[in-house]
């Protein structure tokens, strides 16, 4: 029965067993495991867990989790390694040595705790886990896990993780001889941004001042800690005043497949406890940009062509406001975004050339104009397909329908049998066929933005994607702009309240880029540029005020 229940505990997290040894034999680990007994395996409990913590076949009513951390922990070797793994205590068998893998301590008993004990018991460490009650924590720890008292914990192991919250810090006073000399891992987050005065670790650190902290494994979640790194949370940034200690954290996350960032002294702890905090920064800035002129153009749009109506005719075209005004927005952003993008490349180009230098450092919102160029793309690129879908939706308008069977009878009635205008026809075929186009290359410009596709382009490639067809895609929209807009421009009917229509608002920048791009390609600028970015200056010496060269390349166009 007992094989049974063992062998169905390992056969529910076979995608487990995949993930953590794929190098693994599965029949043999399957059939090694079924012939497994319970002495065998080293399941009798520890001696401290010894009345609390029962067996998986024992205690029917554990939950999945329990029998699913159980089976996982056992995976986390290889089968001629099994029984040393089953071990609870590495540190009393004499195992340990021949693993190789030090015993890690971990303080507190929570999600944080639980999902790092997984991850270091897949990876080979031996885990002890000091609670201020280790028998009901026991638990929810799978058996192989040494679950004991502070006290016996910080005994057992050298590298000890402090999973409990900053605030709880001070609890450990007590046991601050058994702290000392012991290496601490603060993984604390906070609440918001610069919570505190200092950093948890540097705190932690002045209320142990004999212990040596290291900074790390914050950026991890409990849930990717336990299902295994993915490439967004791979990284993981450490800092220690101790260069040994921070070395040796730096090898443990290697081990454990996370990509370590030295981050140096513990001076860095505030910026790296920081980090879970930020909520998108980098699209921030573009998508404040984008709802400002979404809700500048709608309401131009509601003005122009709602309001001055009904004012002059009391005719009500509210109607339109859903889908109509949406929609003229929408690629009105979409054109603006994008010329967005490459407006800030000539414009730090203007800076160059009008400094002579490429040492000189830009202005910060140039910088972090640049720095937005590929948010300011994509978003462009999203206001372009949900355009299409609404221009795509228009004409399953109920109004539309009526509209064009008014115009039918107003046809028939005026005795109209051919209403065909060859050049509105050719209006719109080029109009449609141009938008396509530059939704086209706008896709490929996304797609190219995505770090797999990037990655496997050279730079000369990505850059004539990024640069050359991006150009080529402002231009196509401009054009289908002012297909769009045809003579209507010129039409004094067009201009409400003085208000010229949107399309022509929207052409402003888009033509302003063209135009200042077609000057950067005159050859006396743009050899005049070269020579700039080759870093032959026209000034030799610098002056004392120019800051270090900034660290984003105007030509480095990476729009999305
Ligand atoms: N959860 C997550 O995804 C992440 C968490 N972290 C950090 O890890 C740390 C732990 O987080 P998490 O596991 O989620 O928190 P939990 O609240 O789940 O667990 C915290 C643990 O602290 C111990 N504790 C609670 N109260 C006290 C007290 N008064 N004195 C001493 N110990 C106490 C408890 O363990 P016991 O009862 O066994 O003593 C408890 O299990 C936090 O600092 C958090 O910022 C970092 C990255 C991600
Ligand atoms: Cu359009």
């Amino acid at each position: 029965m007992f094989n049974l229940a063992v062998f169905f505990s390992y056969h529910c997290s076979y995608k487990h067993v995949d993930l953590i040894s794929k190098d693994l034999n599965r029949l043999t680990l399957y059939t090694s495991l079924t012939f497994i007994t319970p002495a065998q395996m080293c399941f009798q409990p520890h001696p401290r867990r010894n009345s609390a913590v029962k067996s998986v076949s024992e205690d029917p009513v554990r939950g999945a989790l329990g029998l699913k951390m159980d089976s996982i922990s056992l995976l986390g070797s290889s089968p001629a390694s099994t029984k040393v793994c089953f071990l609870p205590n590495g540190l009393k068998n004499g195992s340990k040595e021949g693993s190789g893998k030090p015993t890690v301590g971990i303080i507190g008993s929570g999600d944080f705790s639980k999902s790092l004990t997984l991850r270091l018991l897949r990876c080979g460490f031996h885990v002890v886990v000091g609670s201020r009650q280790p028998k009901r924590a026991a638990e929810s720890f799978p058996h192989v896990v040494d679950v004991t008292h502070h006290e016996d914990a910080l005994g057992k192991a050298n590298i000890v993780f402090l999973a409990i919250r900053r605030e709880h810090y001070s609890t450990l006073w007590d046991i601050k001889h058994l702290l000392a000399g012991k290496i601490l891992v603060d993984v604390s987050n906070n609440r918001r941004l610069n919570q505190f005065p200092e950093s948890n670790a540097e705190y932690l650190a002045s209320l142990f001042p004999e212990s040596t902290v290291v900074k790390g494994f914050n950026v991890i979640s409990s849930w990717a800690m336990q299902s295994g790194p993915r490439d967004s949370s791979r990284q993981v940034y450490i800092c220690s005043n101790s260069a040994d200690a921070r070395q040796q954290l730096i090898e443990m996350s290697r081990q454990l497949s996370f990509i370590p960032v030295d981050m140096g002294a513990l001076s860095s702890a505030k910026d790296i406890e920081n980090m879970p905090l930020h909520l998108f920064t980098a699209w921030k800035g573009p998508v404040l940009t984008a709802v400002a002129l979404s809700i500048f153009f709608f309401a131009y749009s509601f003005v122009r062509d709602i309001i001055h109506p009904y004012m002059k005719t009391r005719q009500s075209f509210f109607y339109k406001i859903p889908l109509e005004i949406v929609n003229r927005t929408l690629p009105v952003v979409a054109i603006v975004l994008l010329a967005l993008v490459y407006l800030a490349g000539q414009l730090a180009a203007a800076y160059q050339l009008m400094y002579g230098t490429k040492y000189r450092r830009f202005p910060p919102w140039l910088e972090g104009w640049l720095e937005s160029r590929k948010q300011l793309g994509l978003l462009s690129f999203f206001f372009g397909c949900i355009h299409v879908l609404y221009s795509l939706c228009l004409p399953m308008r109920r109004s539309e329908r009526y509209l064009m069977l008014n115009m039918a009878y107003q046809q028939v009635h005026a005795n109209i049998e051919n209403s065909w205008n060859e050049e509105e026809v050719w209006r719109v075929e080029m109009y449609v066929s141009f938008g396509i186009m530059a939704l086209g290359l706008l896709s490929l410009l996304a797609v190219t933005s995505i770090p797999s596709v990037h990655d496997a382009l050279n730079w000369r490639e990505f850059s004539f994607i990024q640069s050359t067809l991006g150009y080529i895609a402002l231009l196509i929209s401009t054009f289908h702009a002012l297909l769009f807009g045809w003579q209507r421009a010129f039409l004094e009917e067009s201009y409400r309240f003085y208000m010229p229509p949107n399309f022509v608002l929207a052409l402003i920048l888009p033509v302003t880029v063209i135009i200042g791009k077609i000057v950067l390609l005159l050859p006396c600028v743009s050899r005049k540029l070269k020579r700039i970015r080759r870093g032959l200056d026209s000034h030799q010496s610098r002056t004392n005020h120019e800051r270090p060269a900034a660290h984003v390349s105007p030509e480095r166009v990476t729009i999305m």
